[in-house]
């Protein structure tokens, strides 16, 4: 009698999981999930301890760390703002709009004291000369405020554009493994794309220019002061901290509320920041939909209640930084009148004391009253540096992770036989500590059709994803025609190795092109013979065009283009090719989106098909339309089919049984089944082993 596997677990590892999201928790039944609502949780879980398992966590460790520790600055985000030119024009716009508020607060000045002596002999002289001179800085300034504006947001929307995209990239060529990390959930991944880009420009030339911007128009407001009267310009150089700081006040209360998400500063992406829990569960909740509801209100409740609970600690924060943000508010406000009080107090006590003519004493408290005010405005507008270097670190992690280089000799690799071996593989996923294979070794010749099978969490579906490429291994080999799969290009193997899962995911696209996804370049002659091959036509042809209208306009407001409507080689498919699939393929039934999924793996006409339980979700009569589909599909391919229900495999050509991730038996169905002393025998009268 073979024990279970997870017997001989011996390492214990201790994890403290405060307020951890897991939809393992949610679906448990309402009350007992409500029980556990309040409390923290202990868990103890046993695993077994190899040396090389901690050599590995120790190194991991070591490489997060580094991780954590780089820090990204403006010479990474600069990379992605351009074009240069812009950049340039930018600053040479951003140099001349700085002589606009004290300019602007000396000839204002100017003006009214003129307006104030009619009775001069030079008044319509003086006059025409400042307000001609008035309209040519109205005119200037608006050119370079135009341009300093409209460069400014173009380079910052190319920021953006350069970096979503990127990102997309980047993250579309990450394996599976990365995805496995709950940090990586849906909801933080688009919180990434949608908000944390938009505080990258913190972190460009954008920063920097309004630094210069704001001490320029402060030193050009001193200079043209001093010109007028050098005491009242130094008293008004002294205090105008007050009024920069009243601008940098402003910049706090903006970015301050902003900060309650950021909690972890510079480090990475983390799953402790409650936003991002709270974005995991938003996203597996709205992924899980069905699943959810199916398990009535209370576990609803429950989802309710933990997500308030998640943003509690940040409504918490924001209400706190509600005091500090009111406060600084009042003292900006406050802190520009008391500058005007007191600098027309000394200003009165100078024209007393030196007789200085009035009026050119207000032009020169004006000037710097405005260049101070114009300095504290740009002040207030500035980026935030602290929130730019943080979204800077989560975005550039995700960028700069080395996946490993595919080997560009082997990108025209192509399968012509379909020989598989696995020649002792050695594999753990990222996020366990204990092996799923250990040594596993087979071959499959060209051309047939082997059944893997096995208890549940053998580590069946394990050896598809590694054909596959979606994790590295980290012993042995897997060859296919005696090429190691390591050196070929991952997209260029997936586009040869047909795959169906358990459960096909289908996208919100019409029934063709989730069969031409397999296959863009697809004829309609080629779809119609893969449905066909995959028992799908009779079912897509029954499909009333009445109904697809309705479909074709509603969904997602997306609507068939003209184009695909009457092009010539559409017009020679079914509209029934054209029906909506529904997200994730809801608008179909569990055999119609298998059959579907096949088509879309045979579009490829792939050397090598991989079937992963691929029958075990549908009910008996859906099952025997698969089924078979997939023999016609199997027919002159390599196929691996991993199989829950035994009665599915009776057409393959060998058996392999796996057991704690070795091969342990192997032979023809009938060889094993009539074996009683087989692993196999067991398996299938479904004993205990
Ligand atoms: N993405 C993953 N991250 C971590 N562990 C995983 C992951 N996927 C599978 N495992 C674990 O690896 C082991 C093998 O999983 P696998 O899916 O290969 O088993 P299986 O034989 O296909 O099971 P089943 O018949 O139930 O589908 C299991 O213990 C499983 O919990």
């Amino acid at each position: 009698m073979i024990s279970h596997y997870e017997g001989d677990l011996k390492f214990k590892l201790l994890k403290k999981i405060d307020y951890n999201i897991e939809l393992k928790d949610v679906f448990r039944s309402g009350d007992e999930a409500i029980e556990s609502m309040n409390t923290d949780k202990d868990f103890e879980i046993e695993s077994m301890s190899d040396q090389d398992n901690c050599i590995d966590q120790q190194m991991e460790s070591k490489i997060n760390e580094k991780l954590v520790q780089k820090q990204y600055g403006i010479r990474e985000v600069m990379k992605y703002y351009g074009p240069k030119r812009l950049v340039a024009l930018s600053f040479i716009s951003t140099f001349f709009g700085a002589f606009g508020f004290p300019l602007n607060g000396m000839m204002f000045a100017k003006i009214f004291t003129i307006m104030l002596r009619p009775e001069s002999p030079t008044y319509i002289a003086d006059r025409n000369f400042w307000c001609s001179l008035y309209t040519i800085l109205a005119v200037l300034i608006g050119i370079f405020e135009f341009l300093n504006k409209r460069n400014g947001k173009v380079l910052n929307e190319n920021l953006i554009y350069n970096i979503r995209t990127k990102l997309y990239q980047s993250i579309l060529r990450k394996n599976l493994g990365w995805f496995d990390r709950q940090e990586r959930a849906p909801g933080v991944l688009s919180n990434l794309f949608s908000e944390e880009v938009n505080y990258l420009n913190g972190l460009t030339s954008e920063f920097y220019y309004s630094i210069l911007d704001a001490s320029m128009c402060m030193v050009i407001g001193c200079c043209l002061s001093f010109q007028i009267n050098w005491r009242i310009a130094l008293v008004s150089l002294v205090t105008c901290p007050v009024m920069l700081f009243t601008g940098f006040a402003q910049h706090i209360i903006v970015h301050l509320s902003a900060k309650n998400s950021n909690k972890q500063g510079n480090k990475q992406i983390s799953i402790k920041d409650p936003y991002n829990k709270a974005n995991a569960l938003l996203s597996d909740v709205i992924l899980n939909y069905k699943t959810i509801i199916s398990f009535g209100p209370k576990n609803i409740d429950y989802l309710i209640k933990i997500y308030g609970d998640l943003l509690l600690h940040p409504y918490k924060m924001g209400v706190r930084n509600a005091h500090i943000s009111g406060f600084l508010n009042g003292y900006a406000i406050s802190a520009r009148y008391l500058y005007i009080a007191f600098i027309f107090q000394i200003t009165g006590i100078f024209i007393e004391q030196y007789n200085y003519d009035p009026l050119d004493m207000f032009v020169a408290n004006y000037t710097v009253y405005m260049a101070a005010f114009g300095a504290g405005f740009t002040l207030s507008q500035l980026p935030s540096l602290s929130q730019a270097k943080s979204a800077a670190n989560k975005i550039f992690d995700i960028l700069n992770e080395n996946q490993g280089k595919d080997n560009q000799e082997a990108d025209n690799f192509v399968i012509k036989q379909g020989i598989i071996e696995f020649r002792d593989v050695v594999f753990q996923y990222p996020s366990r500590t204990e092996k799923v294979l250990r040594k596993l070794s087979f071959q499959v010749p060209e051309g047939m059709k082997i059944a893997i099978v096995g208890r549940s969490g053998s580590g069946k579906s394990t050896v598809a994803n590694l054909l596959l490429k979606m994790y590295d291994i980290q012993d042995g080999q897997i060859l296919i025609d005696g090429v190691d799969i390591k050196t070929i290009d991952t997209k260029n193997l997936r586009t040869q190795i047909g795959y169906v899962m358990q459960e096909p995911i289908l996208f919100n696209l019409t029934i063709k092109e989730n069969i031409q996804y397999g296959k863009q370049e697809a004829t309609n002659q080629e779809i119609l013979e893969v449905a066909n091959q995959a028992n799908a036509l009779q079912f897509i042809e029954k499909i009333q065009e009445d109904n697809l209208e309705i479909e074709q306009l509603s969904i997602n407001g997306r609507k068939i283009s003209d184009q695909d409507q009457y092009s010539p080689l559409v017009s020679k498919l079914h509209p029934g090719f054209d029906k909506i699939c529904g997200l994730k393929g809801s608008m179909l039934s569990g055999g119609q989106k298998q059959r579907i999924a096949i088509a879309r793996a045979l579009i490829k006409n792939p050397k090598i098909l991989i079937l992963d339980e691929a029958t075990s979700a549908l009910d008996e009569q859906s099952q025997n339309i698969v089924q078979q589909a997939l023999d016609k599909a199997m027919e002159g391919r390599t196929s691996i089919v991993i199989a829950h229900r035994l009665s599915t495999i009776k057409n393959c050509d060998w058996i392999l049984v796996i057991h704690k991730g070795k091969v342990v038996e192997q032979g023809t169905y009938k060889e094993l089944a009539e074996n009683k002393q087989t692993y196999f025998f067991k398996l299938k009268s479904g004993m205990e082993m």
